[in-house]
């Protein structure tokens, strides 16, 4: 399995060799013991003296990198050109660019698709502005919207750094569901800046994917946007996450035999994912989940200034009890982890209740390392793509969007995000079904059609979708 903090990746060392006084085993032996995998080796220039070569190496964290780069510089007839990291090159200049739909080839292109032909698109739009959703890039395009302060379980790095995670998302959405998303970071952390910049941008979009911001903060954001605009609008973090953990979990349990309902379940890190998946649980008929954040277990009877805590004490914990994650876990049939690295003990696993499921999902380094957990686990799960029972939102936005794009759903109803959440699970069938098979994996074709078709029919039943006949989402899904 790969190391935690690089994912695994390659990098190609750049270097020149005095053929006099270094052989290339020398380097590859060094390489070797400093914990890289040579993979590839191309000669890119040769003279009498020297030769430079790249080697592109595995490595599975970036110690590793250092070692050998260390190893390398102390090698006598090796100088060291430069090293590039795959992870890196791959972001260089973005991972995403628009490019439009049709050539224009001549004055007659022009004249239609810019004035004066545009024109009269504009003012038809301006007659009937629903005619937006089919003559503009409304009808696929979704804002991927975050503010930076909660990147994966990075926290508040800033719009800046949050881009590399949007631009991923942009990409999914396009690979997975055909689905165009563009990200937008903003440079502001204020509740009212944020809402007010999400409507004033709304009119190009025809749904609104709300990123990696953090709680509570984003809970107003959310509900005050799907109140006051007439597109959906999603949390992936709250939503995206519940839904995937619910579909995880309804297989899980069919694996140990217990009633879901009937499960304790402890959640870590009570933020916008925990609180969420916590209401999704409640809604599936689960009536002992405990939330523990920084400063312990959540229990009734005390005074949070977080709005969203004094809900969670009210709603959950229904024998009160109090401490640390590791008083609470005691018995505990799943954990759940929402909040950062290395909170769950290999001792608070041992104190679980028989066959523990174990969803340790803080990213990029969940709560618990599989290798550590995996003796005393029953099920284990992660975010991560490089483990097995990758429980990852990715699983859900694509489909979801997918969905309420085609069927011009104004919101996203609970109903719609349970019904998502049976879809996943479903694609998983009882034969293939076991420990390290709970959730399809994100590039099984058919979660997105699943996940779709649920979602449609989910908002028919709900009364949110406004496009009215089979044909017009026969047409949408073929285009
Ligand atoms: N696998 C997935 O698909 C997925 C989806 C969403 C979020 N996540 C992960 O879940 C985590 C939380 O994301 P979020 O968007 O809810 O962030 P958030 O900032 O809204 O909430 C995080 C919460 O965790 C708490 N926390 C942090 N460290 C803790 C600790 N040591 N002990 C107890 N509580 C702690 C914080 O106080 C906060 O309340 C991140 O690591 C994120 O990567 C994973
Ligand atoms: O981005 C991911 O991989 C999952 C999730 O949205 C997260 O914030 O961790
Ligand atoms: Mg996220």
């Amino acid at each position: 399995m790969a190391g935690l903090n690089g994912g695994g990746t390659s990098v190609i060392v750049r270097l020149e060799m005095h053929k006099e006084q270094v052989t290339f085993g020398k380097i590859a032996t060094a390489i070797g013991d400093a914990g890289g995998d040579i993979v590839a080796i191309d000669v890119t220039r040769a003279s009498k003296t020297t030769t430079t070569r790249d080697i592109t190496v595995k490595v599975s964290d970036p110690q590793h990198t250092e070692s050998i780069i260390a190893a390398l510089k102390g090698i006598p007839g090796v100088r060291l050109i430069n090293v590039s990291d795959q992870t890196f090159l791959m972001h260089l200049g973005g991972k995403i660019e628009v490019s439009p739909k049709m050539p224009i080839k001549n004055r007659d292109d022009l004249s239609r698709v810019y004035t004066p032909g545009v024109a009269r698109v504009c003012m038809a739009i301006h007659e009937d502005p629903s005619k937006a959703h089919s003559l503009t890039i409304k009808r696929n395009t979704v804002a991927v919207v975050s503010d930076g302060t909660a990147v994966l379980g990075l926290g508040n790095i800033g719009p800046e750094a949050a881009m590399p995670v949007m631009e991923g998302k942009a990409m999914l959405f396009k690979q997975m569901a055909g689905v165009d998303a563009f990200p937008i970071c903003l440079d502001t952390t204020d509740t009212e800046e944020i809402i007010r910049t999400v409507k004033a941008i709304a009119p190009a979009f025809g749904g609104i994917n709300l990123e990696d911001i953090s709680s509570p903060r984003c809970f107003e954001i959310e509900e005050r946007l799907i109140e006051e605009l007439d597109i959906p609008v999603f949390h992936d973090d709250q939503h995206g996450t519940a839904v995937v953990i619910l579909a995880g979990l309804l297989n899980a349990v069919k694996l140990i035999g217990k009633p879901l309902e009937s499960c304790k379940v402890v959640i870590t890190g009570i933020g916008a994912a925990g609180i969420a998946c916590t209401k999704m649980l409640l809604a599936a008929g689960v009536t002992n989940v405990i939330g523990v954040d920084r400063q312990g277990a959540i229990v009734h009877g005390v005074t949070y200034s977080n709005p969203a805590w004094e809900w969670y004490a009210a709603n959950t914990n229904p024998h009160l009890q109090s401490g640390t994650l590791s008083d609470v876990i005691a018995g505990a049939d799943i954990f759940i982890g929402l909040s950062g690295p290395g909170v769950l003990k290999v001792e608070d696993v041992k104190r679980m209740a028989s066959d523990p499921i174990v969803f340790a999902m803080a990213n990029p380094t969940p709560e618990i390392t599989p290798e550590e957990a995996e003796p005393y686990v029953r099920v284990m799960a992660t975010g991560r793509s490089d483990y097995p029972n990758q429980i990852n939102n990715v699983l859900c936005f694509p489909g979801i969007f997918r969905g309420v794009l085609d069927c011009r759903a104004s919101r996203i109803t609970q109903e719609m995000k349970l019904a998502a959440a049976k879809a996943i699970a479903s694609v998983v069938n009882d034969d293939e079904l076991n420990e390290y098979y709970i959730i399809p994996s994100v590039f099984n074709h058919s979660v997105v059609e699943k996940v779709r078709e649920a979602v449609i029919e989910a908002a028919y039943e709900s009364g949110v979708a406004r496009r009215r006949s089979p044909r017009e989402l026969q047409d949408a899904h073929q285009e």
